[in-house]
């Protein structure tokens, strides 16, 4: 039996405490914790899972004289205890669930450095060192092969699609780009997104992916694999395998070498609007469709001008386009009064450049429907407008066109009509059919991102800002 599929504990008494205080200096430092600027005061453990049992110290020798294993690992779901407010004094509350895979040993090798998370002083673990195993092979090798084996350890479920086989022998990398989750690539075959941040119920990054693949489209890396955690009678989605595109380059990256050489981008933005039409029709296939009528419209609307609301509140700036902004959701819910109707179904949620990866070959797949991770997994998993997506996207060229070193006069423009003339001529709708929805969405979209820069990376604010002058004004 292999060691991942050994039965295990599944809670060890003191493990958490004896990590808290190593874990509140840690988690925030991480780029895909979600709590950032308040504090961390503690943890409760939502399920604690042995892999791997840790070394005892000294590290004795097994029987017939083997070392025994060097190294333990822990699977951990905690749920963070933040103050609602970055305040002296305030209370605080049990917030976000995140996935840790915590690894145990003695002493740390160099290369393991950077995955440092620090000495236990007491406890179980007292006199080892903790560190976040992602970064190490032999952890990330007993993911690959519970999910191989297609293993159950304490509340660990792993599956794998029947028609699916995953060699042995894969070599896998962290990889170490700035990501709101962890990826580990195997031997450039596959990819093993662990989702950090875990909300109870279906998925969209799996679900979405896993019913486009089954209705045979081929515009996603189909799932091979997955993990979750069985708790309270619910599967928590914690990970996807999926097939690595070798090779990829994605959408942004492309854009902005185009870009740098003065090209145009008319031909993949083509193509974009093409991958996205064919996406958004195999999901109105696979899932529920509903019509939206002026009271779901005005649910909507008030949804975006809450959005608006608050985004005056946190970046002050904005306050002079609100108005301007606001009218841009009206509109809509004007032309909902006038008994306009709409058809919604499931869309990607948070497409961009950034989330399309063009293989050698010159395909197009989308990744990374997980929709915008703050928002509650209901509202992510409901039937909205496809416009949505193709604002989102309207948005990223407007961002690749204000990021080349050398402007290109025009070259927004032209991707733009691109894309929707490629999504019309697969779908059969021409998004610039639809302005009022289109420009609402937009806007939607860019306040958002007026606040995502503001807090995330302020040099980058005059991007969005610019776009909302425009919106502010488009409707006058
Ligand atoms: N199937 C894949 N093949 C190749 N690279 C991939 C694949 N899926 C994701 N990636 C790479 O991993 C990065 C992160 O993936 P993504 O799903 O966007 O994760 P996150 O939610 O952490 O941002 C992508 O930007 C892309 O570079
Ligand atoms: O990468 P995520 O899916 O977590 O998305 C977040 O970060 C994106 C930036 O990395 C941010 O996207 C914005 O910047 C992009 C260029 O870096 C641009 O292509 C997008 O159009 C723009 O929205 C995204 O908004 C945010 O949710």
């Amino acid at each position: 039996m292999s060691e991942a599929a050994t039965p295990t504990v599944t809670a060890s008494p003191g493990l958490l405490a004896s990590l808290d205080p190593l874990l509140r200096e840690w988690l925030p430092r991480q780029r895909w914790f979600a709590g950032k600027g308040r504090p961390v005061t503690g943890f409760s453990l939502v399920a604690a899972t042995e892999l791997l049992p840790s070394p005892r110290l000294p590290a004795p020798l097994g029987q017939g004289g083997a070392p025994v294993s060097r190294l333990g690992l822990y699977h951990l779901l905690v749920r963070a205890h933040q103050p609602l407010v970055p305040a002296p004094g305030a209370p605080e509350q049990p917030g976000d669930c995140y996935q840790l895979l915590i690894g145990v040993r003695e002493a740390l090798p160099p290369r393991l450095a950077p995955a440092l998370i620090g000495h236990v002083t007491e406890g179980p673990l007292a006199g080892r060192t903790v560190y976040d195993a992602l970064y190490d092979a032999r952890p990330a090798e007993v993911l690959l092969e519970a999910l191989r084996t297609r293993a159950r350890i304490g509340r660990l479920r792993f599956e794998r699609e029947t028609d699916q086989e995953i060699r042995t022998g894969l070599v896998p990398r962290l990889m170490t780009a700035e990501q709101s989750n962890s990826s580990v690539v195997y031997g450039d075959t596959f990819i093993l997104k662990l989702l950090r941040r875990i909300v109870p119920g279906v998925n969209p990054d799996l679900e979405l992916p896993l019913a486009l693949a089954r209705a045979g489209c081929p515009r996603v890396p189909a799932p091979t694999a997955w993990m979750t955690a069985d708790l309270a009678g619910r599967p928590w989605v914690l990970g996807v395998l999926q097939p690595y595109v070798q090779g990829a380059t994605d959408g942004w990256e492309l854009a902005l070498r185009e870009l740098a050489k003065g090209e145009d981008f008319a031909a993949e933005a083509r193509a974009l609007g093409r991958a996205t039409a064919e996406v958004h029709t195999a999901l109105a296939r696979a899932l529920p469709t509903v019509t939206l009528g002026h009271s779901q419209l005005r649910q909507l609307v008030e949804g975006m001008v809450e959005r608006l609301e608050a985004a005056v509140q946190a970046v002050p700036v904005l306050r002079p386009y609100a108005p301007g902004l606001r009218s841009a959701f009206t509109a809509l819910d004007d032309l909902a009064a006038e008994g306009h109707t709409w058809t919604a179904q499931r869309v990607h949620g948070d497409l961009h450049l950034g989330q399309c990866l063009r293989s050698p070959s010159g395909e197009w797949s989308l990744i990374d429907f997980e929709g915008e991770p703050a928002r509650p997994l209901a509202e992510r998993r409901m039937p909205q407008p496809p416009v949505r997506d193709i604002a989102g996207m309207l948005r990223s060229f407007d961002y690749a066109a204000h990021s080349a070193e050398s402007p290109v006069p025009g070259w927004a423009e032209t991707c733009r009509a691109a894309y929707c003339s490629g999504y019309a001529e697969v779908s059969g709708r021409d998004p610039r059919t639809d302005p009022v929805m289109l420009r609402a969405y937009e806007t939607d979209k860019a306040i958002y991102e007026v606040v995502y820069e503001a807090r995330h990376r302020p040099d980058w604010l005059p991007v969005p800002l610019s776009a909302v002058r425009r919106l502010a004004t488009a409707g006058v």
